[in-house]
């Protein structure tokens, strides 16, 4: 089975926690198997709040509506995919740029359903180049205080954020504390948002594999 179809079969069992209202929906290529296989049951819900404009537009093609989250409330589920995710469900976000919103979205909702291919559990987060999302006139000097930090960031040229950002791609990071690095990197004046996900990990994680799909919570952690 290839890497595309363990993403689709987590997207697919992820339909299982879907329980009407709006749902929020992330951002990826994992995500637009969830949109899609969402399309088969969308008199089911209401509707979605989207973290991209990407996702806002395959969700409309469906015929999906999408609502502004500022109108809906908090949201029962969030739906996203991830770069990287620890035993304990704290993630690397942000490979496709909308880490911004995916943190709101997944901070105004009660559970955080996180769906990948196998390849994506790791013991150590920091593989995966760490994204951060930066203003940009303050793109070199938080660069400055990333290489104090220990990395190695890389500016995605020519990327250009839904929110007018810039990212940096941080490498050479063995994320050992997800939440403290988390906390110092947002506090460097001009980051917007690191893509840590670890104040606020997944709640689930449903891993697509050969064998079929497999879910793990925190609590399997312990
Ligand atoms: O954080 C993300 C986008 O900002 C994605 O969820 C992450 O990059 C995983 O993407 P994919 O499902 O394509 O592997």
């Amino acid at each position: 089975m290839d890497q595309d179809a363990m993403k689709r079969q987590a997207a697919e069992a992820a339909l299982a926690y879907v329980e009407g209202g709006v749902i929020g929906v992330g951002t990826g290529s994992t995500v637009n198997h969830f949109i899609d296989a969402l399309a088969g049951i969308k008199g089911q819900i209401e509707g979605a709040v989207s973290s991209s404009e990407a996702s806002t537009e395959r969700l409309k093609a469906h015929g999906i509506p999408v609502f502004d989250l500022n109108a809906t409330g908090e949201l029962t589920l969030y739906v996203d995919g991830a770069d990287e995710s620890n035993a304990r469900l704290q993630l690397i976000k942000g490979g496709g740029g909308a880490l911004t919103r995916e943190k709101i979205v997944a901070a105004a909702s009660k559970r955080f359903v996180c769906i990948a291919d196998e390849s994506k559990l790791v013991d150590v987060l920091g593989a995966f180049p760490l994204p951060v999302e930066v203003i940009p006139m303050a793109r070199s000097h938080v660069a400055r205080a990333l290489v104090e930090l220990g990395g190695t960031p890389v500016w995605r040229d020519g990327f250009v954020t839904d929110n007018g950002n810039l990212i940096l791609d941080v490498h050479h990071l063995e994320i050992q504390d997800p939440v403290a690095l988390e906390q110092q990197i947002n506090a460097i004046a001009g980051v917007v948002t690191v893509g840590i996900f670890a104040q606020r990990p997944a709640d689930v994680l449903i891993l697509g594999s050969a064998q079929g799909a497999r879910t793990l919570t925190v609590a399997d952690a312990d």
